[in-house]
């Protein structure tokens, strides 16, 4: 699993050290790391180290001092290394190494600025190493003006981040234009939860977390993504003597006259995810669609309150007209059995919910539940801020939510908080979100009572919803992945998703579970 801490939970799990003489030794750390994975990206980009130029852009504060320290050590390396200082003032101790080891100094003013934008453009690396979990804001002034420049122009090399991209709000995500894109970031000590959320993922690029010895002073994480050695551990597998209703089953209310085919993708998700049985309840021609596409289904004429299941998923493909189905999702919700309340369910829903219900909204969606419940949140300030609206949601609801997108946030009311980013953005096509309720929904079926399952992996209990949310995700997103491998990357069909879906099962199953839920012991990639 990847924990992600928020900014202010690195400094103080740093500060036992601090105070005990260790801040250079941490910057060090931190600075070597990032040097190695610079040296890292060149090799793969080019023959020769020797030569090479970067040029690193320096902020006042310690991330400044880490970038000096990294450009010292490629300087030392025989790269061409030049400082960019965007303050009036650096870390004097870094900014003496850089210069003993042959680096260049500049300052950044108005008249220096086109040719330093330039000389950036053109280098081999630009490191970004202006503000980092101490800054307050995005870039201001000439830096901002350096960076709009930089990013105007046709670059040659890569940018790394030195902890997170200059702009990016270490504990939330939320990004203050202009922030140059990275296509790595480099972090010291532990993820930082903005680099899991979006938009601060879309200027992270791939991250790499570089340990530098604070681990047993971190706390709980603030957010967490679950890796294959989780998934494997968490998914559940049928026992010697298991029947179809002891393995769970799932009540569909989903689909309508208007959009029959989101009831058949739901079930197919839901009997992919290796539900027991899937019971659906529907239009009669609904469901007369839903035999002939997945003769397995029951469908059923009675109440909610009639049929026996283990979970609910109520609201794909349904419209606000669609008064029988919105009755029997109504019941559903009310019913105290684990729920996916997805699409048309949402407007639908009582203010107060309890966990074990889980919202499917996307950005949009969520925006008109917002207005619902009397906040403004539009569309556009979910998406500036996916992290903390996803948490406002999960508080003001007392639900379990999960913000779908490309970096998908699954928070509980109280705190436990998921971020998965597995899939390709093929994954955005029509049905897409019917399946994955379909997953989810049979999860909840087959896992929602297991509370030791969850608690065994350092889960409690009623952040087993949002986790199980996390694991239908993962595995929606590997599978969709898959489907699009399996045409050489090309574009796939939501049905597809849901054929890829148990393979990807069968091969996560597969994995040891050694190491998972440790904490970063090593340097290590984030997808
Ligand atoms: N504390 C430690 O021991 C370690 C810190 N590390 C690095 O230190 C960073 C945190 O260092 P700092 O606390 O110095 O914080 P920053 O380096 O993020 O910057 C804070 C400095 O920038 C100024 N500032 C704040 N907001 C600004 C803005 N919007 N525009 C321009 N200037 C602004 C402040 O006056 C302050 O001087 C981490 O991100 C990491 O890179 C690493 O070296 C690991 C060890
Ligand atoms: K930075």
């Amino acid at each position: 699993m990847i924990s992600a801490y928020t900014g202010t939970q690195v400094r103080a799990a740093e500060e036992p050290l601090m105070a005990a003489g260790l801040g250079d030794v941490l910057m060090h750390r931190a600075a070597h790391g990032l040097a190695k994975a610079v040296v890292h990206e060149l090799k793969s980009h080019r023959d020769r180290l020797n030569g090479a130029s970067v040029v690193v852009l320096v902020g006042t504060g310690n991330n400044g001092g880490d970038g000096l320290y990294a450009a010292s050590f490629l300087a030392a390396r025989g790269m061409r290394t030049t400082a960019v200082l965007t303050g009036n003032a650096a870390h004097p101790a870094g900014l003496a190494a850089f210069e003993r080891a042959g680096g260049r100094v500049h300052r950044l003013t108005e008249a220096a600025l086109p040719g330093l934008a330039a000389e950036a453009a053109g280098a081999d690396v630009v490191i970004d190493a202006v503000l980092g979990t101490g800054a307050k804001g995005g870039l201001r002034e000439n830096a901002a003006d350096l960076v709009r420049a930089i990013t105007d122009k046709d670059r040659q090399g890569v940018v790394v981040a030195c902890d997170l991209p200059s702009g990016v709000d270490a504990d939330t995500g939320a990004a203050v234009a202009p922030v140059l894109p990275a296509d790595l970031t480099v972090t010291f000590g532990g993820a930082k939860a903005g680099l899991l959320a979006d938009p601060g993922a879309d200027h992270a690029g791939r991250v790499l977390i570089v340990p530098i010895g604070i681990d047993e002073h971190l706390p709980q994480p603030s957010l967490r993504r679950l890796e294959d050695a989780d998934i494997a551990r968490l998914l559940p597998h049928p026992a010697r003597r298991a029947q179809k209703y002891s393995r769970g089953v799932l009540g569909v209310v989903a689909g309508s006259e208007d959009y029959p085919g989101a009831a058949v993708l739901a079930c197919r998700g839901a009997l992919a995810a290796g539900v027991g049985m899937v019971r659906y309840l529907g239009p009669p021609s609904v469901a007369h669609l839903v035999r002939l596409s997945c003769p397995e289904v029951v469908c059923s004429t009675g109440t909610v309150a009639e049929n026996r299941v283990q979970a609910w998923l109520v609201g794909s493909g349904m419209g606000p007209r669609d008064h029988e189905q919105l009755t029997r999702a109504r019941e559903a919700i009310a019913s105290d059995l684990p729920v996916v309340a997805d699409a048309g369910a949402l407007p639908a829903l009582p203010a107060m919910l309890a966990p074990h219900v889980v919202l499917t909204p996307h950005a949009g969606e969520l925006a008109s539940l917002f207005q619902r419940l009397g906040h403004g949140e539009d569309r556009e300030a979910v998406e500036a801020g996916t992290l903390g609206a996803v948490r406002h949601a999960a508080e003001r609801t007392g639900a379990t939510v999960l913000l779908k997108g490309a970096t998908t946030l699954v928070s509980a009311p109280w705190g436990t908080t998921f971020s998965q980013a597995d899939g390709t953005a093929w994954l955005a096509t029509a049905g897409s979100g019917d399946v994955l309720a379909g997953v989810i929904g049979a999860l909840l079926a087959q896992t929602g009572s297991d509370v030791g399952r969850f608690s065994k992996a350092g889960i409690a209990a009623d952040g087993r919803w949002a986790a199980i949310a996390a694991l239908g995700t993962a595995l929606h997103g590997r599978a969709g992945r898959a489907a699009s491998e399996a045409v050489s990357g090309g574009p796939i069909t939501a049905g597809r998703i849901a054929d890829a879906l148990p393979e990807i099962w069968g091969k996560v199953s597969m994995l040891s579970n050694s190491g998972a839920w440790k904490r970063n012991s090593h340097s290590q990639p984030l997808r």
